[in-house]
């Protein structure tokens, strides 16, 4: 990016969306608008399409109807979203740290460097660790470190804080606070309590 995240004035509008897969819309007739520095947290039971709204966000759906729209972004600043869905892309046979090294090499090392970000996560320790072997909150962890890695303004986390324990779970949000303090959004599925300000509850209903 060719400008500092502090700069940014970003907002992520969605006016009259739907989401879903074929003829079954899953949620519909959603409008919000998350400015730079704040962002939703998305709530509803098992299957009501917190997931599938964050695969529309990401683009990574088409949406069955409505428009989404980043309002202020510079394609020339690069890409502006990180989706980290709730498995962890893991590969068993990368260690900790070339399984960040991948990530940075996709998503580029705008952010801190691969050392840095695994210390802040609390990972360094192990960073020659094959994967494979991390426990299932040691993975999330290193889910959080490639946000670390690569700066971009855009977070939709699915299921972040699954399998932290309570310093993982402060971790993530003191990350989200550093994050909308520097002017990014954060867009997020959970079913847990996540104690960080600016941050709105969407509620989405039973899946029909
Ligand atoms: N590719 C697909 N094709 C058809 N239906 C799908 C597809 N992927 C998911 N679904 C269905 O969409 C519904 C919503 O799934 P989604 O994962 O978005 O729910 P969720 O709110 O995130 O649930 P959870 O709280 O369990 O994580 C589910 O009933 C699921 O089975």
């Amino acid at each position: 990016m060719t400008r500092g995240q502090a700069q940014l004035r970003l907002s992520l509008e969605a006016q009259g969306l739907a989401c879903g897969y074929g003829e079954t819309a899953l949620a519909t007739d959603l409008s919000f608008t998350v400015p730079s520095g704040s962002g939703l947290l998305l709530r509803g039971p098992n299957g009501a399409g917190k997931s599938t709204l964050l695969l529309t966000l990401a683009g990574l759906l088409q949406p069955l109807a409505g428009q989404i729209a980043l309002v202020g972004h510079d394609p020339d600043d690069g890409p502006a979203i990180h989706h980290c869905g709730h498995r962890n892309a893991v590969r068993a046979r990368l260690t900790v740290r070339q399984t960040l090294d991948f990530w940075a090499d996709i998503n580029g090392r705008n952010g801190i460097d691969a050392a840095a970000a695994l210390d802040r996560v609390g990972l360094a320790r192990i960073a020659g660790l094959d994967a494979g072997y991390l426990s299932a909150g040691q993975q999330r962890r290193l889910v959080l470190a490639r946000l670390l890695v690569s700066r971009r303004p855009v977070w939709l986390l699915d299921e972040p804080s699954a399998a932290l324990d309570a310093d993982g779970q402060a971790l993530l949000e003191a990350l989200l606070d550093a994050h909308l303090d520097a002017g990014g959004i954060a867009i997020i599925a959970t079913h847990d309590a996540i104690a960080v300000e600016r941050l709105r509850t969407l509620t989405l209903g039973v899946a029909a």
